[in-house]
């Protein structure tokens, strides 16, 4: 027993309360060996190796200095542990071996991989996104509209209209990211865009998820509505047309409106005024029923998986320091929807983002 400011405690308690500290603030080094895994691409080297790989096997091929190759082993410790790493027996006529392997998570940092998820690694680890978590403090007692503006002195958007570099850092991110979305959710989903004639993604991006829909539904003519600095330069196709602009300005009408990962960026204000644009725009051709499509995050809809709960509350902080933005509850998202003036909504999850069709 121990006494903590007069609150009287079990040994054990203390020190499982210790162990929950350290491991708080020391989980980050499994986001920045992850980052180092993915830069060395050690995925990418094991995966074209075809089999398992020794120790000595993957420090002759990394690009490293040999004289840290003794680290290799414990950089691949605690990757192993997180599990993107499994370690195998290779069995060689006689001799008998460890080596690694690719787990299901590592086959998704393959570059080649079209729904890799290693660009959104390295842009969400990137310095640009990381130095605004030590500002979010500041901006609690500021007037800044987040973090991001803390640190940076401009919004997350203005940002990305300056810098090139980072603009196609984060659009490639989101590209693959929505590439994960096509190949995995629009086959869930199909019904939702079954019979649509048009289509507008507004924030598409640089236009994967638009591209994927028009070639899953032929009659459909998809238009993706992004700011300038992404849509400029890029090729539409026979079906897929970009347009530059403001979405709070200007949505070309169409059957529906898609707004993926759009919304959760927005203020509620911000979002209703939005939804309200969105509402002006659907022009159904006759016959048909206008809606608008939003995919995003409904937090709370997997309760029972605490790691799933985890990561969407790790994204609403996200939302916070980067944009004026909040993952949202259903409730939350039903308040946004009749304030706009929507009259119903049906929700459907798959994964930690969920589709839902918005009606006017
Ligand atoms: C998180 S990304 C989502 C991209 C895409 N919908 C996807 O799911 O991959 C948000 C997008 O909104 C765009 N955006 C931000 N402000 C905008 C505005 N005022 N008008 C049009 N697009 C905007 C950004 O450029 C970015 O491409
Ligand atoms: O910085 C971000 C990141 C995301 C994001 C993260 C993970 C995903 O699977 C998808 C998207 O989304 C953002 C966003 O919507 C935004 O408005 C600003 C920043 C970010």
């Amino acid at each position: 027993m121990a006494l903590l400011n007069g609150v009287e405690f079990s040994t054990q308690e203390l020190l499982d309360a210790q162990a929950h500290v350290w491991n708080q603030i020391y989980v980050f080094m499994n986001s920045m060996s992850l980052k180092c895994a993915i830069q060395l691409g050690i995925p990418d080297i094991i995966h074209k190796f075809g089999k398992p790989m020794t120790l000595s096997q993957l420090v002759d091929a990394l690009p490293i200095n040999k004289q840290k190759a003794d680290s290799v082993h414990r950089l691949m410790r605690v990757l192993v542990h997180s599990k993107f790493f499994v370690k195998v027996n290779i069995v060689d006529g006689d001799s008998k071996n460890e080596g690694y392997w690719l787990t299901p998570a590592s086959h998704l940092l393959l570059r080649d991989e079209p729904m890799s998820m290693a660009p959104l690694a390295l842009a969400m680890l990137d310095p640009i996104l990381i130095d605004p978590w030590h500002h979010v403090s500041e901006w609690f007692q500021n007037e800044s509209s987040s973090a991001f503006v803390t640190k940076h002195g401009m919004t997350f958007w203005e940002y990305a209209g300056i810098e090139p570099k980072w603009n196609q850092l984060f659009n490639d991110a989101m590209a693959r990211d929505a590439q994960f979305f096509v190949s995995v959710g629009i086959k869930e989903c199909k019904q939702v865009f079954e019979g649509l004639n048009s289509m507008v993604d507004v924030g598409g991006g640089t236009g994967t998820t638009a591209k994927a829909i028009a070639d899953t539904f032929p009659g459909m003519k998809c238009t993706v509505l992004d700011l300038p600095h992404v849509v400029d330069g890029l090729q539409g196709t026979e079906n897929v047309t970009y347009i530059g602009g403001d979405m709070f300005k200007f949505i070309p009408p169409a059957d529906a409106i898609l707004l993926k990962l759009v919304l959760h960026g927005w203020s509620d204000e911000e979002c209703v005024k939005l939804l309200e644009k969105c509402k002006e725009s659907i022009t159904p051709s006759k016959g048909k029923v206008g809606k608008v499509i939003i995919v995003d995050i409904v937090v709370g809809d997997n309760k029972e998986d605490h790691k799933a709960t985890e990561t969407q509350l790790v994204l609403d902080m996200l939302m916070m320091a980067n944009v004026p933005g909040k993952e949202r509850t259903e409730e939350d998202w039903a308040k946004l929807f009749f304030a706009a003036g929507f009259t119903s909504y049906k929700i459907t999850t798959f994964g930690l983002k969920s589709v839902i069709e918005v009606f006017p």
